[in-house]
């Protein structure tokens, strides 16, 4: 008989075995099924463990990125005027649809480039100031669209660069964290300060023009207007009113000799006006504007004194709050509120606080931070409040000033400083307010000279600040009222009886 014989095989898987007498084809079946099982069983094991260890190795590089992406806080002692940017937040998401956009900063040629689809200019082109780069700049040389805008122009590429000779270096007035300024003269002699700007954060062409409209309906005569603005292709351009004298900084702490030209009054006048330009952004807008960035250089001056604020509206512009580009405490070192560097929280106050080192910069001289000065003097804030704690606020008045404010007018000057810094946000006076006290004090300083300050402008002034509002305009006895909060203030700040 054959193995092969069907019978014979049959007979012998059919034979019971010694496991349970269980048959022989019985057993093989189960051992056969276990085996299948087992494998299966081993497999899913395999594949569950290969997608652990593949999502794991995608997180950990996820990570890696994100850690990457998050800059360290960079302080650097050296400069105190240099735009500080707090990052919080990780990578930027540029959303579908919005330009990328493209920085080529050398060290020189500190130049930008939007690239942006939609308007078809060249990703990537470097900033051409020449007439003849105009074309390929402005998109396939399309002609420019009119302005539909009811508040001012929109000039082209090729306007500006004729205005500003081809955006020269020579032409070049100051660079600050949004970009270059160029000065320049329109072909009607208008002068002009054009801001090219650095980077537009993403923004879309339709959005930036609704931002530019916003801020352009803005008129205040302690404001820098906006004349118009140009989008061609790759550029974003503001275009200002040229103020001729210089900004704050520049007077303060630039090279002026030993006597300031900046006299009591003209410091007084400056003050009360860069007072009034924000307490129109605060007060008179709606909805208001929070400037983000008060400090000397941002507030310009021409040949009579009057203070012109400057780059208002332009974090907005800028989209700089957006939360998918990234969160950031924009303001500048050594002027910004503590609460607002802390937690990001802004409004109008962290503005207050920013004039408040200014009241204190301009009547000082001093930088709101120092490093070359002793460990006690860096800080303006600590070392101003030391020095009123001490009695000693006649001290604090700028060595330069060839003529010496009188007492009174001084230590209220500097409380309404002190005020404007307090620690608690909510105690800090409202710009309406400040403006009053700043005011009041300019008619006690009993001091005649009154620098180019018309006796009638004021009152014509007051009234620009909050149309139908009557911020400061008020009445002897709400003033008499304010001084007595003045006081109290004093001694709640612990300050010397002789101000009370
Ligand atoms: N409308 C203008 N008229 C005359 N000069 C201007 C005008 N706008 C700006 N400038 C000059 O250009 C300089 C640079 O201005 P910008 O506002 O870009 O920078 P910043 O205020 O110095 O710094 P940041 O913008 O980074 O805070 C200013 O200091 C100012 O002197």
């Amino acid at each position: 008989m054959s193995i092969y014989d069907g019978s014979f095989v049959n007979n012998q898987l059919s034979k019971r075995t010694s496991i349970f007498g269980l048959r022989l084809w019985v057993v093989i079946g189960i051992v056969v099924g276990v085996v299948i099982v087992l494998i299966l069983f081993l497999l899913s094991l395999c594949i569950t463990n290969c997608r652990r260890r593949s999502s794991g190795g995608a997180a950990s590089k996820r990570r890696r990125r994100t850690a990457a992406a998050v800059p360290a806080v960079e302080v650097t002692p050296v400069v105190n005027k240099e735009v500080m940017e707090i990052v919080h937040d990780t990578a930027p998401v540029v959303p579908q649809g919005v330009p990328e956009i493209q920085i080529d900063m050398g060290k020189v040629e500190h130049r930008v480039v939007f690239s942006d689809r939609a308007t078809g200019a060249s990703s990537g082109e470097s900033r051409g100031t020449s007439a003849a780069d105009t074309g390929s700049a402005g998109g396939s040389g399309a002609l420019p669209e009119v302005s539909h805008l009811g508040w001012g122009r929109w000039y082209t590429l090729r306007e500006l660069e004729i205005a500003t000779n081809g955006l020269t270096d020579e032409n070049v007035i100051g660079e600050g964290g949004y970009g270059i300024v160029y000065y320049g003269v329109l072909t009607d002699n208008t002068r002009i300060a054009v801001k090219n700007l650095l980077n537009n954060r993403g923004q879309a062409e339709r959005e930036f023009k609704v931002e530019v409209e916003a801020i352009g309906r803005v008129r205040h005569k302690n404001l820098v207007r906006l004349l118009g603005y140009c989008v061609e292709g790759a550029y974003r351009m503001l275009v200002y009113e040229y103020v001729d004298n210089g900004n704050l900084e520049q007077w303060l702490h630039g090279d002026v000799g030993d006597v300031s030209p900046l006299t009591w009054d003209i410091r007084m006048k400056i003050l009360l006006g860069t007072a009034k330009g924000l307490g129109y952004l605060h007060e008179g807008l709606e909805p208001k504007v929070v400037h983000r960035d008060i400090k000397a250089s941002n507030i310009l001056v021409d040949r009579q004194w009057n203070a012109k604020l400057s780059d208002f509206g332009l974090a907005k512009l800028l989209n700089s709050e957006n939360s998918y580009i990234t969160t950031r405490v924009m303001g500048t070192f050594g002027y910004v509120a503590p609460e607002y560097a802390c937690t990001g929280m802004l409004n109008e106050k962290s503005d207050i606080y920013s004039f408040g080192i200014l009241i204190m910069e301009i009547i000082t001289g001093r930088s709101p931070v120092e490093y070359s000065r002793p460990p006690g003097e860096i800080n303006l804030v600590d070392w101003l409040k030391t020095m009123v704690g001490n009695r000693k606020s006649e001290e604090v008045v700028d060595p330069k000033l060839k003529e010496r404010p009188v007492s009174k007018a001084l230590k209220r000057v500097l409380l309404v400083a002190l005020r404007c810094v307090d620690p608690d946000a909510q105690k800090r006076p409202k710009m309406g307010h400040v403006i009053h006290m700043l005011e009041s004090e300019d008619l006690l300083m009993g001091n005649e000279q009154r620098t180019g300050r018309e006796s009638s402008g004021s009152h014509h002034d007051n009234k620009n600040i909050h149309a139908g509002g009557d911020l400061v305009n008020k009445p002897p006895e709400a003033a008499a009222s304010d001084t007595n909060e003045i006081s109290s203030s004093a001694s709640k700040q612990n300050l010397p009886a002789s101000w009370r």
